[in-house]
């Protein structure tokens, strides 16, 4: 079978929530290439903590089973934080269904979930190493549903400002221009990670310089590259300025931004200026799409998809993308 769900960017595309149904109840949640966790929103949640948010009641899901003395607790990139306990419920994101996923009830969340009342929880698709549910590490969603689709894959067709999609199952040659690129996935480290030592400005010519290595994260608003990339890009644009109070690199807002080609696992991708003009600051100040991240892991966040759709293929470990 296949599951296809939309998912629709927050203002200014700072993340792309779409619905999931947990023993039948509907949340918007976001999902996140970049962690290895599902969970939730719930009743268990303070009044103080769940204000504004759409709740999980496992009280009212009669497939919701308890994993006693299971716990969870995750800290991300950005700082954030959540933990709780741990059930299995019924799960289906748009037509594929998982009858025993691990269902994490949050207990505690750090501020920035408790004021992001667009979002209810994180759907984690990376790879099930990365899960933190103690004493016994729980599977992804899709590591759970891959046998039951007709084929390993899931897709992300994340778009600017517009309802995209996902879709578990099959990959839509209608959603890409192109020939999709089709590259090996590193996963030691749990991250859909590949190669990444190249770049080039615009048309010019291919240079190296990237950090060595990156990840696909639809969980990461920005792209985030090293120095090398970072410094060379912003050099070509006249007004490009670091600043500390807004905390990153502005342009003017009304620049005409090159195209950034990038190295994934070999092959060349290409983020296109206008994705990386991202949000407005104050006037005709801009924040940068592209901004540095001092790592030997770069991440490819949701600027890097709204040029590319991207395939995630858990079955031979692949990674696809196309212009679309
Ligand atoms: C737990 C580990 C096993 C894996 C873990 N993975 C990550 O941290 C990467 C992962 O993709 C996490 C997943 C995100 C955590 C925060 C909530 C949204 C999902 N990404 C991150 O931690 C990166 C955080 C995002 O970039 C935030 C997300 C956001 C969205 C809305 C409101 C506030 C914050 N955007 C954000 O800050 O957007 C700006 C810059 C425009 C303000 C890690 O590497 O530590």
């Amino acid at each position: 079978g296949i599951g296809i769900v939309t998912n629709t960017p927050t203002s200014g595309d700072v993340e792309f929530l779409s619905p999931v149904s947990i023993g039948g109840q509907t949340l918007n949640m976001d999902f996140d290439t970049g962690s290895s966790d599902l969970w939730v929103f719930n009743t268990g949640l303070s009044a103080a903590q769940s204000a504004g948010h759409t709740l999980f009641d496992a009280t009212k899901s009669t497939t919701f089973k308890k994993l006693t003395g299971q716990t969870f607790s995750v800290s991300y990139g950005d700082g954030s934080s959540v933990s709780g306990t741990v059930g299995t419920d019924v799960v289906n994101i748009g037509g594929a269904q998982v009858n025993a996923q691990a269902v994490e009830l949050a207990t505690k969340v750090s501020s920035s979930f408790v004021q992001d009342t667009a979002s209810n929880g994180l759907v984690g698709l990376a790879f099930s190493k990365l899960n933190t549910v103690q004493p016994t590490q729980q599977k992804t969603f899709f590591d759970n549903v891959q046998a039951s689709l007709a084929s390993p894959v899931f897709t992300a067709n994340l778009k600017h400002d517009a309802a995209g999609s996902y879709e578990f199952g099959a990959i839509d040659s209608t959603q890409f221009s192109g020939t999709m690129n089709f590259v090996n996935v590193e996963t030691t480290q749990g991250f859909w990670q590949f190669t990444s030592s190249k770049f080039a400005i615009g048309n010019g010519t291919v240079q190296t310089g990237g950090a060595g290595q990156a990840i696909a994260d639809t969980g990461t608003t920005l792209l985030l590259a090293n120095d090398n990339i970072v410094n060379a890009y912003y050099s070509t644009v006249t007004g490009a300025e670091n600043n500390q109070q807004v905390g990153g690199i502005t342009i003017p807002c009304d620049a005409d931004l090159p195209d950034l080609q990038l190295d994934v696992g070999g092959k060349m991708a290409t983020v296109k200026g206008t994705d990386i003009m991202f949000e407005q600051v104050q006037g005709n100040t801009c924040f940068g799409g592209l901004q540095a991240i001092d790592s030997d892991l770069m991440i490819f966040g949701d600027v890097f998809f709204k040029s590319n759709f991207v395939a995630f293929n858990i079955g031979d470990n692949t990674l696809g993308f196309a212009p679309h």
